[in-house]
């Protein structure tokens, strides 16, 4: 998209972009730079195809050398648009949060499923806010807490919680911190569970931009369910449930804290790619 004398149209305009997002490395280029010139230009998917031919003006080359440019170097499509579907709701998002993942749905459909009867639920680790929305607006009778230590992400999830106007409460700090006698009917978390190593080895979008307090799980990712099961004992109702999401390879290990930390009915559940991604039990 450097200055020529030749008109630049959309049809150019994307097809140029998608040889230039491919050879930086992003997959799907031709799919995201659908959507990074549709808001470029104010228009939807379908409005870039209808209006192929038409020229561009300089203000509008502006903005889409702008977005695409951010992708070249590889920020998230979802921090430059600034929003993330999950379990069917959009959500906010800045490089402050994770970007939500389809596969933490799991847990979401997890939770729904054994506990529909919940009214007191805790997230632990709320970044964006998608696991404590989602579950406060499929369980209309029951009320939310979510504890984060981040405070710009606190921030952020407030916001997501305002969009969809479900009763979430949200505390900054760590882990039970907030809640010292405060019991509930189900605990969820999705901690950071990469293991410390492993970290230097992950897609630029993630290793450059993604918060490093949501993804580092410590030397073997495991640290964070070492203190979350035990102590997740002295939060439940009689009854309560805890569920957690994992990483690959994770789901053996963690299943053997709840066991010790004698949570009963314990179970796995896979995500879409039939991986062991949540991990559950009751306490008696
Ligand atoms: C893997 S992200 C999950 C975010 C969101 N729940 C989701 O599923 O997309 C983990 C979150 O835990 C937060 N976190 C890390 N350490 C924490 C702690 N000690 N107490 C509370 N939250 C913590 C991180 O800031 C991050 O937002």
């Amino acid at each position: 998209m450097t200055e020529k004398p030749e008109t630049w149209t959309v049809r150019r305009v994307l097809d140029w972009t998608k040889g230039y997002l491919a050879e930086k490395g992003v997959e799907n280029a031709r799919l995201e730079t659908e959507w990074l010139l549709s808001a470029a230009l104010g228009l939807d998917r379908v409005g870039l195809y209808v209006n192929f031919d038409k020229p561009l003006n300089q203000e509008e080359l502006a903005a889409c050398r702008g977005l695409v440019g951010r992708r070249a170097k590889r920020e998230p499509l979802q921090y430059i648009l600034g929003t993330q579907e999950f379990c069917g709701l959009d959500f906010a998002v800045t490089p402050a949060v994770l970007i939500p993942r389809h596969d933490t749905e799991v847990i979401v459909e997890e939770a729904l499923r054994r506990v529909p009867g919940a009214t007191t639920i805790l997230d632990i680790g709320v970044g964006s806010g998608c696991i404590a929305v989602a579950m406060a607006k499929n369980l209309p009778n029951s009320q939310v807490w979510g504890v984060e230590q981040s405070p710009e992400a606190i921030a952020l999830a407030q916001q997501n919680v305002e969009r969809h106007g479900v009763p979430v409460t949200l505390f900054e700090g760590s882990l039970f911190e907030p809640f010292a006698d405060q019991r509930f009917d189900l605990i969820v978390s999705n901690p950071p569970y990469i293991p410390t190593a492993d970290l230097e080895t992950l897609q630029p979008e993630v290793r450059e931009y993604e918060p490093r307090a949501a993804l580092d799980g410590g030397a073997d990712g495991l640290d964070f369910y070492r203190i979350i099961v035990p102590a997740a004992t002295e939060h439940l109702n009689p009854g309560g449930w805890l569920m957690v999401e994992l990483g690959i390879g994770q789901a053996e290990a963690v299943l053997g804290m709840f066991e010790k930390a004698g949570f009963g009915d314990c179970f796995t559940a896979k995500d879409p790619n039939g991986i062991d991604r949540v991990v559950g039990g009751r306490i008696p």
